[in-house]
């Protein structure tokens, strides 16, 4: 199959990548864009999370990187939209969305991403998500390593004391007993571990945007992300 007859290499179909740290906005800020576009969406951390999250209920060991890899392969990942419009990610047919979302399935999707072969073996599935008629795709590596030739980058950022008390708000809604203070060193070990990793650390690609989004509402930062896209017809 040539490139331009497969989806998820043609590069006729748009991308935009939304990279940044835990806690900067990505999948808020690429779920509406999505939404605004009308294309598909790709949380690629969730990905992570689910093999991270499979990897537990199988009982593995973190440091197994040949299970792991495994894992990767095999565990089914599926994203249905419930009638309430939010995004519920079944894994392995049992819907994980609100376990997926803890910190410490971030810890072990952070940990688990390390593994090169891990990544390896979840870039052909990131890739099938480019279908037409765009894809908006979040993440760390979106922009520099799944479509380094996407049309649109943005990485965006929030200083970590904004992005834990953001998340902390968030959790807290949800009725999840966290501390802010255990919350802002998590995220930062979690930053240092993404950041530092030999493949595919987060980093913006070089042709990406940055927004520094702290103290700047949801709202604002969806429409500069828009503005960084030609007109469109509505
Ligand atoms: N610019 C912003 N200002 C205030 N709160 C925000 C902003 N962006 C996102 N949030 C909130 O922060 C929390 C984390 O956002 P999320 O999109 O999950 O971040 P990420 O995907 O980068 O980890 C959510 O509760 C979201 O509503
Ligand atoms: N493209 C990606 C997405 C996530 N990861 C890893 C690293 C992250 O700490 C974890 C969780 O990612 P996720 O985007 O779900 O986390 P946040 O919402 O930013 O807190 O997965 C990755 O290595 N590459």
């Amino acid at each position: 199959m040539s490139d331009e007859t497969n989806p998820a290499t043609d590069p006729a179909i748009p991308v935009l990548t939304i990279d940044g740290p835990s806690g900067s906005g990505k999948g808020t800020v690429s779920r509406l864009v999505a939404r605004a576009l009308g294309w598909h969406y790709l949380d690629s951390g969730a990905l992570y999370r689910a093999v991270g999250v499979a990897a537990g209920w199988a009982g593995l060991d973190l440091d197994d990187a040949g299970a792991l890899v495994r894992c990767a392969f095999d565990t089914d990942i599926a994203f249905r939209e419930a009638a309430d419009g939010e995004l519920r990610v079944l894994v392995n047919g049992h819907d994980a969305t609100d376990e997926l979302r803890t910190e410490t399935a971030g810890a072990a999707a952070s940990a688990i991403a390390a593994i090169p072969e891990v990544r390896a073996a979840l870039r052909d599935r990131q890739r099938a998500f480019r279908q037409p008629p765009g894809l908006v795709a979040d993440g760390r590596d979106m922009g520099t390593v799944i479509f380094p030739d996407a049309r649109f980058k943005v990485f965006l950022t929030a200083s970590a004391e904004e992005r834990a008390e953001r998340r902390y708000k968030q959790l807290k809604d949800k009725g999840v007993s966290v501390t802010l203070a255990g919350l802002l060193r998590e995220i930062l070990a979690r930053d240092a571990r993404d950041a530092s990793r030999a493949v595919a650390p987060l980093r913006p690609a070089e042709d990406a945007v940055r927004i520094d989004t702290t103290g700047l509402p949801i709202a604002a930062v969806v429409e500069r992300v828009l503005a960084l896209l030609p007109a469109r017809r509505d």
